[in-house]
């Protein structure tokens, strides 16, 4: 269920980002953790009937908490003690979930392997997320049955009936499926179950999530590069785990220290969870090292432009594409991004464009991987942006509008903040801090 974008200022009652451009960034930021794996690692809590105490949790992100709200209407007690969450699934009950704040967030698809878990019955509407193309769920459908849940699906949404899982399975991905990764992770864990995973999700935040479930007492061990085995432990122990920082926040610093020609130290930041994004940007002609604890980002000379291909991990991340657009936005030259994954993800082209830059998207005549027709923006480098008044039309096309904000002459106004504030909860504070003219303005 996404909300409807507003396209002008006029009488508009809701906050909005209001920018100043042009100041290039100094200084040094701290990473907060991970939205993409802080969601599932709270699930991931929630598997166990004891304690699990998550450290490092971006608590004031908008999806965070309504995980949280959708989990304990459910039965979950998790609970906000200071900077911790603490979770524990002992009184799962199920049921069917409340329609409008599971079709808020996608990671409500997640509550399918938890309910498998506590063997109940679960009703899940129709999970949302950003609106960024045909985002389908028939894998993690397809990897329930294989493990012997029984599912039906409707119009309304999803049905989880109560069933014993089999003994031995083997799922195998044609694609490695991110949520339907962790979904086989939660439904197997704890069953009587061996169930080998081929091609599974090898983010750095599925092996966050992954590690916290070790920490658990849960047996999961790599036994090929993309093939996982989980053997079920008949009980899962308390736990105390810190998430990891987030990856595609680091992405977004860097992206706008392009942009305003600044210099900026990233800590709790590594390369290491961004070797494909780091190796496109030095190639365009960032400079970024790794410092004690972090990554050193400075722009040294005029970018040119570097064509990239989203794919799976350990490829671009297609999260950072509009990130990496805007970096190519200036650049010097043309350059094409083809988005592989998904294929509704360059609505924020149309935004960066009405602040003068020069991108064209068009069918790329090959097919993504949820079978849809895939397209391929093509990037014009212009010599500056200019403010405008703009959407924010999903998460990362938010955060690419804010950070061609940044880089802009004059004034841009940035409204449907809801979208930006689902994985990005201290944007003005982030980015004040290292210099930036920026306001969140509630009329
Ligand atoms: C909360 C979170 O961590 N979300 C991330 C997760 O989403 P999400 O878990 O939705 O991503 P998936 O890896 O499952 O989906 C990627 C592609 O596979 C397709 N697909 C997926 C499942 C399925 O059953 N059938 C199918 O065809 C999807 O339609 C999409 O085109 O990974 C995406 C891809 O890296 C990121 O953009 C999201 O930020
Ligand atoms: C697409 C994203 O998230 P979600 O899957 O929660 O919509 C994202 O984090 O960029």
């Amino acid at each position: 269920m996404e909300l409807a974008i507003r396209k002008d200022f006029t009488g508009i009652t809701e906050p909005y980002l209001q920018i100043e451009g042009g100041i290039p960034l100094q200084g040094e930021v701290e990473l907060p953790g991970a939205k993409n794996s802080a969601l599932p690692s709270i699930v991931a809590a929630c598997l166990s009937d004891e304690e699990v105490v998550l450290h490092n949790v971006p608590l004031e992100l908008n999806d965070v908490k309504q995980l949280v709200r959708l989990l304990n209407e459910a039965g979950a007690e998790v609970k906000v003690d200071g900077s911790r969450l603490v979770c524990s699934g002992r009184n799962w009950s199920g049921g069917t979930l409340n329609a409008e704040l599971a079709g808020k967030i996608r990671h409500s698809l997640l509550l399918l392997g938890l309910s498998a878990n506590w063997r109940s019955n679960l009703f899940l509407p129709l999970p949302g997320g950003c609106s960024i193309g045909n985002r389908k769920h028939d894998l993690h459908l397809q990897a329930l049955q294989d493990l012997g849940y029984e599912m039906e699906e409707s119009e309304l949404g999803l049905h989880l009936k109560e069933s014993n899982p089999k003994k031995e399975v083997e799922v195998s991905f044609h694609y490695p499926t991110f949520g339907g990764t962790l979904n086989v992770l939660f439904a197997a864990v704890r069953s009587d179950s061996t169930v080998t995973l081929r091609n599974a999700a090898r983010n750095p935040e599925i092996i966050d999530v992954i590690n916290l479930l070790a920490s658990m007492g849960a047996d999961i061990k790599w036994v090929g590069p993309a093939t996982l085995q989980i053997t079920g432990v008949g009980r899962l122990n308390a736990a105390s785990h810190t998430v990891m920082s987030d990856r595609i926040i680091a992405s977004t610093v860097i992206s706008a220290v392009g942009v305003t020609k600044g210099s900026v130290t990233i800590r709790n930041a590594t390369v290491q969870v961004l070797e494909s994004e780091v190796a496109a940007w030095r190639e365009a002609g960032l400079q970024i090292e790794e410092v004690d604890n972090g990554i050193y980002v400075k722009w040294v000379k005029p970018l040119k432009a570097v064509s990239i291909v989203t794919e799976a991990y350990p490829g671009f991340h297609t999260d950072i594409q509009p990130l990496h657009t805007v970096l190519m936005a200036t650049a010097e030259g043309t350059s094409t991004l083809k988005e592989t994954i998904l294929d509704g993800r360059f609505a924020y082209c149309y935004e960066l464009n009405k602040m003068g830059a020069s991108i064209t998207v068009a069918d790329g005549g090959f097919t993504c991987v949820n079978g849809a027709e895939g397209q391929i923006a093509h990037i014009t480098g212009v010599d500056g942006l200019v403010g405008a008044d703009v959407v924010a039309t999903d998460i990362r096309g938010g955060a690419a509008v804010a950070v061609a904000a940044l880089g802009a002459e004059g004034q841009t106004r940035i409204m449907n903040l809801y979208q930006l504030e689902r994985g990005y909860g201290n944007f003005v504070e982030l980015f004040s801090g290292l210099g930036a003219q920026i306001t969140r303005v509630s009329p």
